[in-house]
């Protein structure tokens, strides 16, 4: 990668307010940033905005009052490795709903931070949360499956070499202004062949209520582990559950058994009262709302959870479906912002 770089040093000098970045520039416009940068843009990681099992994320201010967030790698050699792991799959990732990598810092030993585009709406969990104050609107809903999918079906088809992010789960889709959403973590990525290594050589990836049974069993990680994840995010988003329920320890996919059984069945056919039992009761003064498009979205969960992951279908055939059978994402244009 360090040929990927090259530095070329700046300094900002227009105004002493202004953080100095010191750091290097790439051709393409990433910014290498040193861990005064860090400190400063961060105003002393004053703003936490998320945490997860491997970073926390921080506000940052660039230049302009421009917001980012800097995702800080701290401590470990582990949390490095995942650190640089994300930075080498983002630094070829650029799509209309994947996170951007706008730089990074890099102490080549145990500490990373990785500076990405700023989404003020936080993540899809939070936002389907009941304590949420805006109760997310059906037509974004059917948005968001579609933009999760087409995000998914650039990294496991028109990418060279292929990735499989592994962990695809509400908390890693981020919401902008719009409710357009970006897939963001590609700390548990795998790229090409590495996807194929066996669990007793590498740790395990996913997340409790998002795990496909089969990589439990077998510890390979395929774009079809993708697909159950993303199964279960399109439950969450129709049903407005959580994957794991906070209160019972229940998974979403064990509640919602009995339904896709009956859809994988009878297909658009099912009992409308069936399906408004499992539809989020916040949706009921929803104008946007269309019994129709919940069972297409609810068929297409069902497929990306069966077994053998053979059955699945591919993100394509997904973005495809929904496009056909969803009459509300003609106003979204496939692979370009909404
Ligand atoms: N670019 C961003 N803009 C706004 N919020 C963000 C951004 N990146 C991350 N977050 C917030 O921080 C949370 C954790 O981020 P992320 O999943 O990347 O961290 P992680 O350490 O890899 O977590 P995990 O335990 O899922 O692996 C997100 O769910 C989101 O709420």
């Amino acid at each position: 990668m360090s040929c990927f770089l090259t530095c070329v040093r700046f300094d900002d000098s227009t105004t002493d307010k202004k953080p100095k970045i010191t750091g290097s520039v790439s051709v393409s416009g990433i910014t290498c940033y040193t861990w005064g940068d860090v400190e400063s843009l961060t105003s002393n990681f004053s703003r936490l905005i998320g945490s997860g099992g491997y970073s926390s994320i921080y506000l940052a201010r660039l230049s302009g009052a421009k917001k980012a967030a800097f995702k800080v790698h701290v401590g470990s050699h582990r949390l490095y490795q995942v650190f640089r792991s994300e930075l080498e799959i983002l630094l070829r990732l650029q799509h209309p709903h994947i996170v951007k990598l706008l730089g990074y810092f890099d102490d080549s030993e145990e500490t990373g931070a990785l500076l990405l585009e700023y989404l003020p709406q936080g993540n899809l969990q939070e936002k389907l949360n009941h304590n949420s104050k805006q109760v997310l609107p059906w037509r974004n809903r059917t948005a968001i499956a579609f933009q999760v999918a087409q995000a998914m079906e650039h990294i496991h088809e028109k990418c060279s070499p292929q990735i499989v992010h592994g962990d695809i789960k509400s908390s890693n889709i981020l919401l902008d202004k719009n409710l357009n959403c970006k897939l963001c973590d590609f700390g548990s990525a795998r790229v090409g062949f590495s996807s194929m290594v066996q669990p007793s050589t590498t740790m395990m990836i996913g997340s409790p209520g998002y795990t496909d049974p089969h990589y439990l069993r077998t510890g390979i990680a395929s774009k079809k582990m993708d697909m159950y994840g993303f199964g279960v995010v399109v439950l969450e988003l129709v049903s407005g559950k959580e994957a794991v329920s906070a209160e019972k320890g229940e998974m979403l996919v064990h509640t919602a058994a009995p339904l896709i059984h009956d859809i994988c069945d009878l297909g658009a056919n099912i009992a409308e009262e069936k399906v408004r039992q499992f539809l989020d009761p916040r949706l009921s003064k929803d104008s946007s709302l269309d019994i129709e498009e919940v069972k297409t979205m609810l068929g297409v969960a069902a497929f990306c959870l069966r077994s053998p992951p053979s059955l699945r279908p591919s993100a394509s055939q997904v973005v495809q479906t929904l496009v056909q059978k969803i009459p509300s994402l003609s106003f979204l244009s496939c692979g370009k912002e909404a």
